[in-house]
This record gives structure tokens, C-alpha cells and sequence, in this order.
């Protein structure tokens, strides 16, 4: 993958995105409005537009039971099990297998009425990172999605809007070893998910649309995406 053209990117964006996604919504500059909240979930947004679009950066902190960061991980990244949870897309296509961590999507999403139906073109890179602050420490699991203009397909050339997005599924997997020296059970695992996101809609959509689109589907997404891994996992052995 490193030979790659889009590798320096790859390499830059997902690191950058890691760090985003670490920094704590407490001590992160801005303002973050909380806007739902349900159980261990909790969504924050940042008001922001570009020319009159929105563009509200969004980050979920989640905390799972019984599911490690690399089983969410694998279930986000791998385009096999995409249309059982994403509720929102129409059609799901790897443009280029980059490598066995790196693909390149087309999605088509279904359209929000009454805006026009949305596309996005974008690289997914899955990776495993070491915990830099302590060695021994829970391992970070992180996948990054983030478009990219390509020739062949050029935004707006179809039926579709190009929306741009920048998004990171970050996770943190905690063991609580049983005392008994048993082995470890799907109870014992703990998983702590920071899901941050950057949607620039493409064309101009009514910030009041846009908004409520984003208030009613992210909270249903995250919930209905954990829920599916859970389900998923369950009578499966432990992917660490
Ligand atoms: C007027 C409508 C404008 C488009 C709305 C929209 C923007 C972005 C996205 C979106 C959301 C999650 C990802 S991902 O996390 O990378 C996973 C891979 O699919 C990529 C794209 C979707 C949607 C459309 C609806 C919507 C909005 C939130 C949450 C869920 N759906």
C-alpha cells in the first residue's frame, strides 16, 4: 500500500484524524452542544457554515459491552456487511482495493427529500495504533473515511451531488481480566468509541433540512451500527 499514490494522504489524514478524535470534548477548542443523548451515547455538534452550507462537525462518544475495537472496526471498514446497517445508502461500491486495510468507495446515498440525492467518493483505511501515552495500554483500533476527488468519476456528473466527508470510527478496547483466572469472556470487554464526522453536503441544501436530517439520522446510525456488532459478535470468538 505505501507505493500507493494516495498513501501520503492516507497516512497524514488518518493520523491527524486519531489525534482529533483523542482530544477530549471537554478540552477541545470551541464550543460542542451536546444535541443527544441516549444511555452510554452521547453526540455533540459545532454550528458551522462555509457559503451558506453546513458543515457541523459532529463527534459521538459511545461505550459498548462485549465487543472489542477491532470487531467495530472490522464491521464499519468491511464493505461485506455495509448495507445490513447503513441505513442510508442505496449502493455500495469498492472503486479500488488500495490494499487489505485501504479501499476506495463510491456510495450513492438515498435521498433526503427535498434535497437532491447525494454521492460520495471516498478512501476507508482501517488500522490498529499503538497507545503512544502508554505501551501496555489498551490498543486503538481506527477507521478513516475521507473523499477524494477522482478523474473518472468528477462530482455532478451524474444524477448525484458529490457531498465531501471527513469521518473517524476511533476504539479503545479495555479487558477486565476475571479474578478466577477463567478465560476472558465477551463480558469482560469493554469498548470506548469516539465517532467524528465532517460533512461538507455538496450542493446547497436549507440549513433547517440539513440540520434535522443530521439530528434524527446520526443518533439512529450509531446506535443501530453498535447495535448490529453487538448482535453480530455475540456467539462468535473474540476477534482482539
Ligand atoms: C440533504 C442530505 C445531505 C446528505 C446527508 C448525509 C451526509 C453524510 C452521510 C454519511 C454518514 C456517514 C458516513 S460513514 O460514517 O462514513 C459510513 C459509511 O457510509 C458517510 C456519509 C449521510 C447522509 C445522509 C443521511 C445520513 C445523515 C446522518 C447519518 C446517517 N445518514
Amino acid at each position: 500500500a505505501s507505493a500507493h499514490r494516495l498513501w501520503p494522504e492516507i497516512d497524514r489524514v488518518t493520523m491527524e484524524q486519531m489525534h482529533y478524535a483523542r482530544m477530549s470534548v471537554e478540552d477541545s477548542g470551541g464550543v460542542w452542544q451536546l444535541f443527544a443523548e441516549e444511555g452510554e451515547m452521547k453526540m455533540y455538534r459545532r454550528e458551522e457554515e462555509v457559503n451558506g452550507m453546513v458543515i457541523d462537525p459532529l463527534r459521538a462518544c459511545h461505550v459498548v459491552k462485549g465487543v472489542t475495537g477491532h470487531e467495530v472496526c472490522e464491521y464499519f471498514f468491511n464493505p461485506q456487511y455495509r448495507l445490513e446497517w447503513e441505513a442510508t445508502v442505496e449502493t455500495t461500491t469498492v472503486l479500488e482495493k488500495i490494499a487489505d486495510d485501504t479501499l476506495l468507495f463510491l456510495q450513492v446515498h438515498k435521498r433526503i427529500w427535498p434535497a437532491s440525492q447525494r454521492d460520495a467518493v471516498f478512501w476507508s483505511h482501517m488500522r490498529r495504533v499503538p497507545d503512544d501515552k502508554d505501551q501496555d495500554g489498551p490498543d486503538i483500533w481506527v477507521v478513516v473515511n475521507n473523499s477524494v476527488d477522482i478523474p473518472d468519476l468528477p462530482a455532478n456528473s451524474g444524477k448525484c451531488v458529490r457531498l465531501f466527508l471527513t469521518v473517524c470510527l476511533m476504539c479503545q478496547t479495555f479487558i477486565d481480566p476475571p479474578t478466577n483466572g477463567a478465560k476472558v469472556s465477551r463480558n469482560d470487554l469493554t469498548c470506548k468509541i469516539t465517532y467524528c464526522s465532517v460533512v461538507n453536503p455538496g450542493g446547497w441544501a436549507p440549513p433547517s433540512v440539513l440540520r434535522a436530517v443530521y439530528k434524527r439520522e446520526y443518533p439512529k446510525f450509531l446506535k443501530r451500527f453498535t447495535n448490529y456488532v453487538i448482535d453480530q459478535c455475540q456467539d462468535k470468538p473474540i476477534l482482539f
